[in-house]
């Protein structure tokens, strides 16, 4: 969290009422609030990502990933609710659904590795949640299991779990962060180690005239999810190494050859290791694809037949019918320019900084260039990263 972070930037907001810090990031902080929209209305309890007006290097990017996180209306993403200003002008604000039981990576370390069905039902959900991104036109970029959150399921029931309500059959995982993160523009290199963990070769070697498709460096990076939960540990990874910086290329390095192995002493079915097999594949034309993950029989197992389809039924009515969107692109984009408004400390306004965020545009731009073309959001990568770094009916 930045020094000038918020200890309460809403508090003279009508209706939010902060309850605690639920964490930072490189961005800004994200906090607890209960909020209560009109008198006598419904409360509810929401988290909300703050972010300093005059930190804020690009609005660009923001309003890029308020405007993809605002259209997902899915079970298995969280649920972008509201972007604001507070009251006194110097930070924005973005309200999401609050998943109540932290992250994945705090879940693993709390419980160990997972058992394979276990393992599975989280992987299930990551999927469909990853295939309605996909098909919404969305590619994350930066999946991990700190960006994956948990929430117990409304209908938690203990008599499946042996008494155990934090066991995973009553959790429903949700994809999280869409952008605004370290991955993006605002920390120095430097403080992106450790992350290449989840990125796929094709990434790693991309440059400005190398693109690679991010739907397949996505998959690849839900591969090295699974993996993780069911060995509780990275499978390319030199634990060892006598430097994080030694740690980091010996992991680029291992990726970049592609080859990993699973633990003897922790063995899976040969369903389980085919379809690792087929999502951690170095060549991206070679891996599976998301239809292809959701037809194999390891993937496959305990699902109704309509949770195949759930996604694209989701997506067509979506399209004919958009979801109640709590505000509209309007209010988004008045937010939007207020915040970035001259003299108010954003790009344009006194001490703004283009360097990174001005690169990272330029190459945003060629992005929405691929996109006019026709062809499927490319990701153009450059040196810059690579320093760097219910639908419920899946329950069995
Ligand atoms: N919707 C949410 N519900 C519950 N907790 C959340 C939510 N969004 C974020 N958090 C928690 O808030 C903390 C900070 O999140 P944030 O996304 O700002 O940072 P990060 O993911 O740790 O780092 P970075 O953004 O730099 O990648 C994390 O612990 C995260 O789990």
């Amino acid at each position: 969290m930045s020094n000038s972070a918020p200890v309460n930037p809403l508090s003279s907001a009508p209706g939010y009422t902060l309850i605690k810090t639920l964490g930072s990031g490189a961005f800004g902080s994200v906090l607890l609030y209960r909020r209560q929209l009109s008198p006598g209305g419904p409360v509810e309890e929401v988290a909300v990502k703050v972010i300093a007006r005059d930190e804020c290097a690009d609005f660009n990017l923001v309003s890029r990933e308020v405007h993809s996180h605002r259209q997902l209306v899915h079970p298995h993403v969280i649920r972008f609710k509201r972007l604001g200003l507070s009251p006194d002008k110097r930070f924005l604000y973005m309200v999401m659904e609050y998943a109540d039981r932290g992250d994945l990576l705090d879940y693993l370390r709390k419980r160990g590795r997972f058992r394979e069905h276990e393992a599975r039902w989280f992987f299930q959900q990551l999927v469909f949640g990853l295939d309605y991104c996909h098909q919404r036109g969305v590619v994350n970029r930066d999946l991990k299991p700190e960006n994956l959150l948990l929430k117990r399921t409304p209908d938690a029931r203990q008599e499946l779990t042996q008494g155990d309500l934090e066991h995973p059959f009553n959790l429903h995982l949700k994809i999280a962060d869409f952008g605004l993160s370290k991955e993006g523009v605002h920390s120095a290199p430097k403080s992106r180690v450790g992350t290449v963990t989840y990125m796929a070769p094709e990434v790693l070697r991309a440059g400005p005239s190398r693109r690679y498709d991010g739907h397949k460096a996505d998959i690849w990076s839900a591969g090295i999810v699974l993996y993780v939960m069911l060995f509780a540990r990275a499978p390319f990874d030199d634990p060892l190494a006598a430097t994080d910086k030694a740690r980091r290329d010996a992991t680029m390095s291992q990726i970049l050859r592609g080859e990993w192995t699973a633990p003897a002493s922790m063995p899976v079915t040969p369903e389980c290791m085919d379809l690792l097999r087929g999502i951690l594949c170095a060549d991206p034309a070679q891996r599976l694809s998301l239809s292809a993950i959701m037809s194999h029989p390891w993937f496959s197992v305990g699902l109704p037949p309509a949770a195949l389809t759930m996604n694209t039924v989701l997506v067509r009515q979506q399209t004919v019918t958009p979801p109640p969107y709590e505000q509209s692109v309007e209010e988004v984009n008045a937010v939007l320019a207020e915040a970035n408004r001259r003299g108010g400390g954003g790009p344009g306004g006194p001490g703004g900084e283009m360097s990174e965020s001005g690169f990272m545009t330029m190459i945003e731009d060629e992005l929405e260039e691929e996109q006019r073309r026709g062809n499927a959001p490319y990701m153009v990568e450059t040196t810059y990263q690579q320093q760097g770094h219910g639908h419920g009916a899946a329950r069995r």
